[in-house]
């Protein structure tokens, strides 16, 4: 089994205990008063900045433990003072140390996005994610066959969510694409293997379509990654250890926003035909 099947099957474990104590039918009847998700894809486009999704991880099968995080609702705070776009949640207990709870108390905190970061494989967690309190639902192609994954993308967006589709190679982009995804991660880090490698994400970007917003995620360990991301294409980077372990998570996503955006900026630069004839 690779790490993601493992991952996946006590997900699944987990899972079919949390529909046995709320099955699905009651689960709906608890939208029916929850406040609508936020517009993510508008407010995301209104911003030409490189964007920060800021990430609440306390562990995770590459690393083991990361950071305590007693307070989610704190750090939350913080990434969004720093100017976080979207807060990543991770809720996966076994091998993440997450919780929906956190999802809930970082939703109470926050005014940004709130993304529910996990492995979904099935339409109760997307219910579920809106239940407590998500604007954004991760959707990882290599866990999900392509009917899965169109039905899943479909209900996150019939609640009023925006789903982050995640791939690792050019031929999961193009299922992502394919699906009908308008945020497209490319995860760096290859869950069967654990590996990380940024170069990827410069290698697959000219597979998003423009339409799309591409966001890098994974292996950021400092503002010049994030500079690099940036200045290669993306859009949003996911950042999650070097967050949780640097000290000052404000300071830290505000560091990383500038020098995206300064990257970004030069990108742009160079890339128009006046620049690059030396005209001013
Ligand atoms: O982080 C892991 O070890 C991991 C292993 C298996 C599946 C998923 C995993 N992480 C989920 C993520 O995508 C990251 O938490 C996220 O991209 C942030 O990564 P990083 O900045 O490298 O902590």
């Amino acid at each position: 089994m690779t790490v993601l099947e493992e991952i996946i099957a006590g997900v699944r474990e987990d899972l079919e205990a949390r529909e046995r104590a709320l099955p699905l039918e009651q689960l709906k009847e608890q939208l029916e008063f929850a406040t609508p998700a936020l517009d993510v894809m508008s407010r995301l486009r209104s911003n030409p900045d490189l964007k920060i999704i800021a990430e609440v991880k306390r562990s995770s099968p590459s690393k083991g433990a990361l950071a305590p995080i007693e307070d989610p609702a704190s750090l939350a705070a913080a990434y969004e003072r720093g100017g976080a776009a979207i807060i990543s949640v991770l809720t996966e207990m076994r091998r993440f140390s997450g919780s929906l709870a956190d999802l809930k108390a970082v939703r109470a905190a926050v005014s940004v996005p709130v993304l529910r970061k996990d492995f979904v494989v099935s339409e109760y967690q997307v219910w579920e994610s809106r239940a407590w309190g998500a604007d954004v639902v991760l959707l990882i192609v290599a866990a999900l066959d392509d009917a899965q994954l169109a039905a899943l993308l479909k209900l996150t967006e019939s609640l009023g969510m925006t789903a982050l589709v995640e791939a690792h190679t050019e031929a999961e982009i193009a299922r992502a694409v394919a699906a009908g995804a308008t945020l497209i991660g490319v995860n760096t880090r290859d869950l069967k293997t654990l590996d990380v490698d940024r170069a990827i994400f410069g290698s697959l970007v000219h597979a998003i379509p423009r339409g799309a917003l591409a966001v890098a995620e994974s292996g950021v360990r400092n503002a010049e990654d994030v500079a690099d991301y940036a200045a290669t294409g993306a859009e949003l980077v996911l950042v999650g250890e070097a967050l949780v372990t640097g000290g000052e998570p404000e300071a830290n996503v505000r560091d990383f926003i500038a020098a995206g955006s300064a990257a970004r900026q030069q990108a742009t630069y160079e890339s128009t035909p006046a620049s690059l004839d030396g005209e001013s």
